[in-house]
């Protein structure tokens, strides 16, 4: 093996960055030089933020490289210096900085895809998810669990069946919980959501929204919800909603931000918002009209309709019906259909979702630099390496 590893601590410096960037816990780097291509990756690790880098550097002798990258819309400066290359194979790398080269704004907001638990409101608004914690702590009930397997694929179920698992205050903060839990989890391919008892869910719990009716409290769960599902479809994993019984409100909204959508006979998913006097505010309308488009977005909004498995699949918002009906063959028949998706290494499945999201998120010229720093990742990796070793042909 020619790559040889690097790691340490990037020190930070600009008042920009200062600011920008999470200050709980230091920047540091790991990364490999790939002495054949003259190539770096390096996953540079800021607080919760976690950015993928890949350059091309000029060697040959002792060199001092300032190296611009543009990261996922971010323009960050990495410069390597000293960085030194001996002919018997030695690579050094003795010290590393990097600087945020421009307020980060709005693009932290909307280019970060390898964010890791940072509120996409953070830099644009400011608003503080503990100032509703609080709040939300005070109505309790319910949980939402998350079980993984060893298989690389999870299920996050909504659970409280009382209330055909509506989301209880803390059931939104064990919410938020359980998706950074799986922001961490490196060896993730998929992940099924899922209500527990053979429903989805029904939004939130009526008794909660009744005692925070007030527009300010109203506003901040919107955000903390609008975070939480927003991070959930940036998951590096491939996800999907399986939907048993009624997924109404919130936990129609919710189907959303998975990446495909299951549905049971008899099931049915209903956007009620207008019979609420509202409009989706956990970021299901911008998501719907990604989905269906918005004709049926519309139609489906304004008239409150049920969508029954049939329906859905027609409008593209059901990606198949399955045949069973009962708790454990549905699953089962979930996970089949996931599977076809998820087989192989997790790096390449974790990089596709990646590079798709990217797509649908950025701007062409940003979701352009974003595959190309993903390209690096795995060129020449080991899934790449056995492949070409195997000489497979696709025929
Ligand atoms: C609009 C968006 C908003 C947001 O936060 O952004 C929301 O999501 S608000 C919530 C929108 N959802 C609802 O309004 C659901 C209202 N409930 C129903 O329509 C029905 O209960 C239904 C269809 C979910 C289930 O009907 P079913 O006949 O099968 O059962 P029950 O009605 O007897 O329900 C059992 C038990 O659950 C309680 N329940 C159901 N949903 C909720 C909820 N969202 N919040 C609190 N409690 C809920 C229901 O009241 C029953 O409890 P009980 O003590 O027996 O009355």
């Amino acid at each position: 093996m020619d790559d040889k590893s690097l790691s340490g601590d990037l020190q930070l410096f600009s008042a920009e960055s200062v600011a920008a960037v999470p200050q709980e816990s230091g920047t540091s780097f790991r990364g490999t030089f790939d002495q054949r291509l003259c190539f770096f990756r390096v996953t540079v690790v800021c607080g919760r933020l976690e950015l993928l880098l890949s350059a091309n550097i000029s060697i040959g002798k002792e060199s001092s490289t300032n190296e611009r990258l543009d990261c996922e819309g971010i323009a960050l400066k990495l410069y390597f210096y000293r960085v030194r290359y001996f002919v018997r194979k030695k690579c050094q790398v003795q010290m590393a900085m990097f600087c945020i080269h421009k307020c980060l704004k709005c693009g932290l907001r909307n280019q970060t895809l390898k964010q890791r638990g940072l509120s996409v409101y953070t830099s644009v608004y400011r608003v503080n998810e503990d100032d509703i914690k609080e709040k939300l702590q005070q109505h309790p009930g319910g949980s939402i669990d998350l079980q993984k397997d060893q298989n690389g694929i999870a299920n996050l179920i909504i659970n409280n069946p009382e209330r055909k698992n509506a989301f209880s205050g803390t059931m939104m903060l064990d919410f938020r919980d359980r998706v950074e839990e799986l922001e961490h989890w490196t060896n993730g391919k998929g992940l099924i959501v899922r209500g527990a008892e053979n429903t989805f869910c029904s939004g939130s719990d009526l008794r909660a929204v009744k005692a925070m009716s007030n527009p300010e409290d109203g506003l901040r769960i919107c955000m903390f919800m609008q975070n939480t599902l927003t991070r959930l479809l940036r998951l590096p994993l491939i996800s999907v909603a399986l939907v048993q019984g009624k997924a109404l409100g919130g936990g129609a909204e919710l189907t959303t931000a998975c990446d495909f959508r299951l549905m049971t006979s008899g099931s049915e998913i209903r956007f009620v918002h207008k019979h609420m006097g509202l409009v989706p505010g956990w970021g299901g309308a911008t998501r719907l009209i990604k989905l269906i488009g918005y004709r049926n977005a519309l139609k489906l909004l304004s008239s409150a309709q049920h969508v029954n498995p049939a329906t859905g699949l027609k409008i593209g918002l059901v990606d198949e019906i399955l045949s069973s009906t009962d708790e454990g063959s549905c699953l089962e028949e979930a996970e089949n259909w996931l599977n076809q998706y998820t087989g192989g290494s997790s790096q390449v499945i974790r990089a596709i979702k990646n590079v798709v999201v990217s797509g649908r998120e950025l701007s062409q010229e940003e979701s352009l630099k974003n595959e190309k720093s993903i390209f690096g990742t795995l060129w020449g990796s080991h899934a790449n390496l056995k492949a070409l070793d195997q000489n497979i042909k696709h025929n």
